[in-house]
């Protein structure tokens, strides 16, 4: 074992942290923050996050490994909802600590249902108050805070603001804090165990997410077909999976314009992320009612 010298920081705390929350209360933004990069995607429409990103944020007293969950949603219909739920559930029950994420001055149905899922995992739990820049006088929000403080037995309730920064260093100090004492899992510098492939779909959802907030249904995906690095930058194909012919053309647009733009600024996100100059080429095709389709799921990448 390594020695340590008087004044030196060592890494003496590591375990994984589940965030929870209904859809839209900031979840993504507030990983992002944390890890300094942009790893959730996040987008103003609910239900952006489809998949459990382990993100990684070593501090000079431990290291922290976040579990972004889908969400946990009322509606659980469709394959794909039912696949969003199992992954929400199951990313709390097998961590060490969860952070209950809510939006300052709102309590729903959906937020109850979070709070339960925590509850039933039997795991400590930080109320995460976020967007606390929207209230404008900060001791209006005190009743809250107090009414969130008798929902559960929170190790802390703690309002932040993810999109400004607010408060942010402190709730990564409290969460340290409630870590397992333990050895780093991953070198230091790494933020994810995730591959650059799993951004690149993640990427093109993105802006397809960010650019047809009202038509593009939820039944959209992104595969990745060809993923190679050649003379010193990546080779992208990247397939938009929809079910009816009049998404494709939404999609597509007129002369193409609509894809090319999509393309480009997935493109500029992916050299960005990357660090590295990439070409890209999207498709779309037509998979009809992937969504509720179990084996269809499997094949593009949602399975437990
Ligand atoms: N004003 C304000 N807006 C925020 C803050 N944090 C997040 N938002 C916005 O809230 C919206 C939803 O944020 P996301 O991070 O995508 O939310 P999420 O909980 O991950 O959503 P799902 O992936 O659908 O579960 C985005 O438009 C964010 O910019 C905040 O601190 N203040």
């Amino acid at each position: 074992m390594a020695e340590s010298n008087p004044g030196e920081s060592v890494a003496s705390r590591c375990g994984t942290v589940a965030i929870i929350g209904r859809p839209n209360v900031g979840k993504s933004t507030l990983l992002n923050r944390i890890l300094g990069q942009k790893l959730a995607i996040t987008s103003h429409k609910a239900q952006t996050t489809r998949h459990a990103i382990l993100g990684i944020k070593t501090r000079a007293e431990g290291q922290i490994l976040f579990v972004d969950t889908p969400g946990i949603h009322e509606r659980g219909g469709s394959a794909l909802n039912r696949y969003l739920n199992r992954a929400a559930r199951s990313a709390i029950a097998d961590t060490d600590l969860a952070l209950l994420v809510v939006e300052a001055g709102r309590w729903s149905e959906e937020d109850a249902k979070a709070l339960e899922a925590i509850a039933a995992a039997g795991v400590p739990a930080i109320a995460v108050v976020n967007k606390v820049d929207w209230i404008a006088d900060k001791s209006a929000l005190l009743p809250y805070l107090q009414q969130l403080g008798e929902r559960h037995a929170f190790r802390h309730v703690i309002p932040v603001s993810a999109a400004k920064g607010d408060q942010i260093e402190t709730l990564e100090c409290l969460i340290v804090e409630s870590l397992p004492e333990g050895e780093p899992a991953f070198p230091e510098d790494q933020i994810t165990d995730r591959s650059e492939r799993f951004f690149a779909a993640e990427l093109v959802r993105e802006q397809l997410m960010q650019r047809y907030g009202k038509e593009l249904p939820y039944c959209t995906t992104v595969e990745i077909e060809r993923f190679e690095m050649a003379e010193g930058r990546y080779l992208i194909n990247a397939l938009i999976w929809v079910e009816r012919p009049g998404q494709k053309g939404i999609i597509i647009g007129k002369r193409g314009e609509a894809l090319k733009a999509v393309a480009t600024q997935a493109r500029l996100e992916m050299q960005k992320l990357f660090d590295c100059p990439v070409h890209l080429e999207v498709w779309v095709k037509i998979k009809k009612s992937w969504s509720s389709d179990e084996a269809a799921l499997s094949t593009l990448g949602y399975h437990d």
